[in-house]
């Protein structure tokens, strides 16, 4: 492909974006390949654990390694990031597939992404959660959220202080919106790997977020209805993308001047709504991963205008080993794919002999204010793919001028622009993050899901539940005795199909044998356990949400907030479990949040050769295990179960930390119950090798 664009290099060079000097550098850099990126993921514990085994074991293995006689480098941790947990290589894909050290460090990447601990990520892309410093207690909104790569780390610091066993239950709240229902869904499937009780994901237009009501307690009269205001709001919006041209290479042939035109309106609107939504002390990150002062200085500055009561911070002294440039306080739109002929001011614009079509499509808010300087535009921070061969990524972050004076003042709710809600007819369609363009979900889903998420293990787990939300058309009611199609008519949403939430009543005959039966102890929030669907009863899923959930959940209408998903699963009905008291198991997913309410007592000690015997086989008979495991489950009822593994070396791998994990007790054998892609990497982790049934298919060996 010819990385070449003339329109492109005229755009950027009039904009000014990097001096003279530097433009051969951003040149080469945008044409050359993207080094591959990932994160460690997960609980800070776990985290630390695996990033010391890439450390330990993996980058000595990989350093000193000739291919076709060329020196190959390990990966390099990213200076920047917090605790030395984002890693960087650069290897073409024929030596990852063909060198057998990469080839075996490859596949221990496919693993740990499969599983969650690993977050495969564009190094810019982590950079927005980074400036939100979120901390468990802060009520969070990602108002653009999808696929959810930064709310996955949003939710990581809502829970920093997990275990590598136990997830704590925050008091904060992360809600993940997007207007793309199935890009919610995308969303959805990705947090599974995080399962976490203080989140909830809406599926509504960021520019027009509704206020949502909660109680809230008071001096005098017990509780008051008052309306949620956020202590960290992430911008990250949708752009035009051009920072993604490493790649996304499709951009060199398709961009055009005006790609970031159409887009302004809507991001200015996304971004007036977050500051009517935070709180007097909160923070707003906005970013794109577009290189285009329209959509990024002209946005914040705009937005600024608008609602004098915020300013620009000076993040210069945050991630101090991040390079970065700042923000351009002159810039040059344009219309013209012709001419390649770019404004200076509005008036500019405005005199010049254009066709007053081509007019209508930019106004002043495009241009460059007069007060940039007094705006403190240099304060947004614009990262080029040359300054540490990254891709292109704009961040800004916004605050209230007043957050340490006084007592609160409700920011009064400005007229918004009466702008469509769509982007113009200049505008493409936006490029998300993923590469694909907004609207081709499908393509979006396959190209996620390729990277990303695991697929559930359809042989011994739960494919019931995940039909459930499907049912969503059955005429039932919700509390109010309307029926579905009644409450989405009254809250404009027809096309809304999703079930409600219920929570159970503690005194619920099936909660209260599935507390019995794990021996949950008393200070369990039983209360805060509910169920999806019309009816409300327990029939297959229990979820658990936190407080600050539970108090949305009961004070809004779901279907106004187009609720698509709350809390996180933790019990699932077994349907082979007839006869069984309990027909109810423990989900992998649910066990960290519900593990520390667990008696000691109702948790079984297992070894790693019986770990061994479990990942071979789906359903390996109890009489094939040695003893003591042996007799501890024969003697056990059937039904669900916890196994504790403690730390303990293997020939070929060792385990570092307790790993806890679920077993569903039959009348011979036993099952556990955990997806297999998990399985396949935690059998790499602990035994060198994939032994699961899927692993050894793969591998030709059955
Ligand atoms: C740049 S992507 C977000 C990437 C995401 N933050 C991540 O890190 O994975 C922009 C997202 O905005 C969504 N979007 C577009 N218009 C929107 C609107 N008016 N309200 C809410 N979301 C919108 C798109 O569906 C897309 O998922």
């Amino acid at each position: 492909m010819d990385m070449v664009n003339e329109r492109f290099f005229a755009y950027y060079k009039a904009q000014n974006i990097v001096p003279e000097e530097n433009w051969s550098a951003f040149l080469a850099a945008i044409r050359s390949h993207l080094p591959t990126t990932f994160r460690v993921a997960g609980s800070r514990q776990t985290a630390t654990t695996l990033n010391a085994a890439i450390q330990e074991i993996h980058v000595p293995a990989l350093s000193n390694i000739d291919f076709e006689e060329q020196r190959i480098p390990p990966p390099v941790q990213l200076p920047w990031y917090p605790d030395g947990l984002a890693w960087q290589f650069n290897v073409p894909k024929k030596i990852l597939r063909k060198q057998p050290e990469f080839k075996k460090f490859h596949s221990f990447l496919v693993h740990e992404t499969e599983t969650g601990n690993i977050s495969r990520q564009e190094a810019v892309s982590m950079l927005p959660p980074l400036f939100l410093d979120v901390q468990p207690h802060h009520k969070v909104i990602d108002m653009c959220a999808a696929p959810g790569s930064k709310t996955a780390q949003l939710l990581e610091a809502l829970h920093a202080q997990d275990t590598a066993t136990a997830t704590s239950i925050p008091s904060g709240l992360l809600i993940a919106n997007d207007n793309d229902h199935k890009r919610t869904h995308l969303l959805i499937h990705q947090s599974a790997r995080l399962p976490s009780p203080a989140l909830m994901v809406t599926n509504l237009d960021a520019s027009n977020y509704p206020s949502i009501k909660i109680s809230q307690p008071t001096k005098t009269e017990g509780s008051k209805l008052g309306t949620l205001q956020f202590d960290r709001i992430l911008c990250d919006v949708p752009c035009s993308g051009d920072g993604t041209i490493r790649k996304n290479i499709g951009i060199w042939k398709s961009w055009q001047p005006g790609d970031g035109n159409g887009l302004h309106g809507l991001q200015v609107r996304i971004l007036q709504r977050a500051m009517n939504l935070l709180t007097r002390d909160g923070r707003i990150v906005y970013s794109t991963c577009s290189l285009n002062p329209v959509e990024n200085e002209a946005v914040i500055a705009e937005a600024l205008k608008l609602n004098p009561a915020f300013q620009l911070v000076d993040a210069s002294s945050m991630l101090p080993e991040l390079k970065r440039c700042s923000g351009l306080t002159t810039w040059r739109p344009s219309v013209d794919k012709v001419s390649m002929k770019s404004y200076g001011s509005y008036q500019e614009f405005q005199a010049s002999d254009l066709d007053p079509n081509l007019k209508a499509k930019l106004n002043e808010g495009h241009f460059p204010p007069d007060e940039a300087e007094a705006l403190n535009l240099p304060f947004c921070m614009r990262i080029y793919p040359h300054l540490q061969d990254s891709g292109g990524f704009f961040v800004a972050v916004l605050e209230r001028k007043d957050r340490l004076l006084g007592p609160e003042t409700q920011i009064r709710e400005k007229k918004r622009e009466a702008a469509p809600s769509c982007p113009g007819p200049e505008a493409k369609r936006p490029r998300l993050e993923d590469g694909a363009e907004l609207g081709s979900s499908r393509e979006a889903t396959a190209a996620i899901l390729e990277e990303g998420p695991s697929e559930v293990d359809t042989t011994p787990v739960d494919v019931a539940a995940i039909d459930e939300t499907k049912t969503a058309d059955s005429v039932t009611s919700d509390q109010g005795g309307r029926t579905k199609t009644e409450i989405a008519k009254s809250s404009g949403n027809e096309s809304f199909k999703e079930n409600p939430y219920t929570f159970l009543s503690p005194d619920d005959y099936i909660l209260i044998s599935c507390i019995e039966r794990l021996k949950l102890r008393a200070d369990f929030p039983s209360s805060n356990v509910l169920v999806r669907n019309p009816e409300g009863e327990p029939s297959r899923s229990l979820y658990l949400a936190n407080d600050l959930v539970k108090n949305i959940i009961q004070h809004n209408d779901y279907a106004r907030l187009r609720l698509t998903f709350a809390g996180t699963k933790i019990l699932s009905k077994q349907e082979g479990g007839k006869g069984v008291d309990a027909q109810f198991r423990i989900l992998g997913e649910g066990l960290p949040v519900v593990l520390p309410y667990l008696d000691p007592s109702s948790v079984i000690s297992g070894d790693l050769a019986s770990l061994k015997t479990m990942i071979k086989s789906y359903y390996p008979l109890c009489s094939s295990f040695e003893d003591p495991f042996k007799s501890t489950i024969e003697n056990k009822e059937n039904g669900t179960l916890i196994v504790k593994f403690l730390p303990e070396k293997t020939d070929n791998g060792s385990l570092t930390h307790e790993l806890v994990l679920p077993l569903w007790k039959s009348n011979v054998s036993i099952c556990l119950m955990i997806d297999k892609k998990a399985k396949s990497a935690m059998s790499s982790r602990l035994f060198g090798q994939d032994i699961s049934p899927a692993g050894r298919k793969e591998e030709g060996l059955e």
